[in-house]
C-alpha cells in the first residue's frame, strides 16, 4: 500500500505530476432508454413560466429553422408582459463572442443562469460548450460580450490568487483531470494545499469530508489508475466540493463538463443522482415553506431549503485544472468594491433567500440523454455558438423546434449539418 500521507505541493509534485489527460471528444447522443424522472417538478414557477412563454414564441419555420429558433431563444421574456425578477441571476452571457484563431466557435451566446437551476447545456458536437463552461469560470476570456457574474462583469481571467465574496463558480472536467501521480487524497486536497495556510491534519479532515459526501470514503492513498471510471469522476466531484472553511458563506454554482461520458448506465445513474443530492438532498422533509408547503424535493426549492443549510458543510474549493495546470476555479466577480447592489438578495422573499455557502445551482454539459433526464430541470440549447432554444425537459421533448427534434431524434435530415 501507498503512504497515504498528504504532502505539500511542492514536494508532491516534484517531478511526478503529468498533466492531465485532454479531455476526449463524447460520442453523439445515443437514444438511451428513459429512466424515470425524480417525481416532482423541480424549477421555480416562474422558470417554468418563463420557459413556456418563450416555447409558445418558437415558430416552426421551414424556410429558416435555425434562424427562427435564434431569434426565439434572443425573444426578451418582457414580451410576455411580465419581467423575469433579475434578483436571483447569478451568471449571466450577454452576446459573447469567442473565436480560437481563425475559427468562430460562440457567436454571440446570451442566457442566465438562476439562483436554485440545474441546467442541461446540450448541442452539436464543436458547437462550444466547454467554451462556454471555461469563460464562465474565467479560463477563458471572451472576445466580444460580457459574463456577469452577480450582475457584475467578470474582469480578466481567474488568477491564484482570486477570491470572491459572491459566488465561487466551479468546474468539474470532462477528464476529471486528476493528477495521475498523486494519491486521490492529495487530488482531493490539492487546492487546499497550494491556496490556504491550513495544518495537514485539517486538510485530511476535510478531504475525508468530501470523499465522504460522494461516497468513497477510505480511498485516499489510492491512485487515479486505480479506480474505476465512475470512482474518478466522484474524486473530480469530491475535489469540486472539497471546503476552504475561507469561502464557507459563499454561494457556489459547479459546472460539469460531461460528467457521465464514458461510463455505463449504471455507474452514470450514480454520478447524475450524486449530483442533484449534492445540491439538494439535505434538504428533504427539513424544510417547509411558510405557507406549509415542503419544499423537499428539488432545485426548485432552491435558496429558502435546508438543504443549502446543510450543504453549507459542502462548500468549498473549486479546482479546476486547465492545461495541465491546476488554478483557482474561484469565480472573481469582480474587484471588490463594487458591491452586490446589481442583483441584491433582499429582492427575494425571506424565505427564499440562500442560506451561506451551499451548491446553490449547478450546470452540466451532456450529450448523455440519461443525464438530461435524470440530473437537470431546464436546458440551453447551443447552436452555431448561439443560444437558439431553450426550455424543460419536458418541453424538449414536445416542442416542434427543428433543431431539437432532430437532435433528440439523432436524424440525419434537418438544420443540423454535419461535414
Ligand atoms: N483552446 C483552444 N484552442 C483552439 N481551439 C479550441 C480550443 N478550445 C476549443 N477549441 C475548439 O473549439 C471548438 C468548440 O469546442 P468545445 O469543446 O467548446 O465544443 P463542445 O460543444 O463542448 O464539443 P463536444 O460536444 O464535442 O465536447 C472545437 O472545434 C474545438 O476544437
Amino acid at each position: 500500500m501507498r503512504t497515504a500521507a498528504l504532502q505539500r505541493p511542492a514536494e508532491a509534485l516534484a517531478g511526478r505530476c503529468r498533466p492531465p489527460p485532454a479531455a476526449a471528444l463524447v460520442a453523439p447522443p445515443a437514444p438511451l432508454p428513459r429512466r424515470p424522472r425524480q417525481p416532482s417538478s423541480t424549477l421555480p414557477q416562474q422558470l417554468c413560466r418563463s420557459a413556456h412563454r418563450r416555447q409558445r414564441l418558437v415558430a416552426a419555420s421551414a424556410a429558416d429553422p435555425v434562424q427562427t429558433a435564434q431569434q426565439t431563444a434572443a425573444a426578451p421574456a418582457a414580451s410576455s408582459g411580465s419581467p423575469e425578477p433579475e434578483a436571483d441571476v447569478l451568471i449571466e452571457f450577454k452576446d459573447v463572442w469567442k473565436s480560437f484563431g481563425s475559427k468562430q466557435i460562440l457567436r454571440g451566446a446570451s442566457f442566465k443562469i438562476r439562483r436554485g437551476e440545474a441546467v442541461g447545456i446540450i448541442g452539436s458536437s464543436g458547437t462550444g460548450k466547454s467554451t462556454t463552461l471555461r469563460l464562465a469560470a474565467g479560463l477563458l476570456q471572451p472576445d466580444k460580450g460580457v459574463v456577469l457574474i452577480k450582475g457584475e462583469p467578470r474582469r480578466g481571467l481567474i488568477s491564484d490568487d482570486d477570491t470572491s465574496d459572491k459566488l465561487k463558480v466551479g468546474l468539474v472536467f470532462q477528464s476529471g483531470a486528476l493528477f495521475d501521480s498523486l494519491t486521490v487524497g492529495e487530488n482531493v486536497g490539492f487546492l487546499l494545499h497550494e491556496h490556504t495556510s491550513l495544518p495537514q491534519s485539517k486538510i485530511q479532515e476535510l478531504v475525508a469530508e468530501s470523499l465522504g459526501k460522494v461516497g468513497l470514503s477510505g480511498v485516499e492513498p489510492l491512485y487515479p489508475s486505480e479506480l474505476s471510471g465512475g470512482m474518478k469522476k466522484r474524486v473530480a466531484l469530491a475535489r469540486a466540493i472539497v471546503r476552504d472553511e475561507k469561502h464557507d458563506n459563499v454561494e457556489q454554482v459547479i459546472m460539469y463538463d460531461e460528467p457521465t461520458a464514458g461510463l455505463d448506465p449504471v455507474a452514470s445513474t450514480v454520478v447524475e443522482d450524486l449530483i442533484r443530492d449534492l445540491h439538494e438532498k439535505h434538504g428533504e422533509g427539513h424544510h417547509h415553506e411558510p405557507d406549509g408547503g415542503s419544499s423537499t424535493s428539488s432545485a426548485s426549492s432552491y435558496a429558502g431549503s435546508t438543504s443549502f443549510d446543510s450543504l453549507a458543510s459542502a462548500n468549498g474549493g473549486s479546482p479546476a485544472s486547465a492545461n495541465g495546470r491546476s488554478r483557482s476555479s474561484t469565480a472573481g466577480a469582480a474587484p471588490s468594491g463594487n458591491g452586490t447592489s446589481v442583483t441584491p438578495l433582499g429582492a427575494l422573499p425571506a424565505h427564499k433567500q440562500p442560506p451561506p455557502g451551499g451548491i446553490t445551482s449547478y450546470i452540466v454539459v451532456t450529450h448523455q440523454h440519461s443525464t438530461i433526464r435524470r440530473a437537470v430541470d431546464r436546458i440551453i440549447f447551443l447552436h452555431e455558438g448561439r443560444v437558439v432554444w431553450q426550455g424543460t425537459v419536458e418541453e424538449f421533448d414536445t416542442t416542434d423546434e427543428p433543431i431539437v427534434r432532430q437532435f433528440a431524434s439523432g436524424s440525419l435530415e434537418g438544420p443540423i449539418r454535419y461535414e
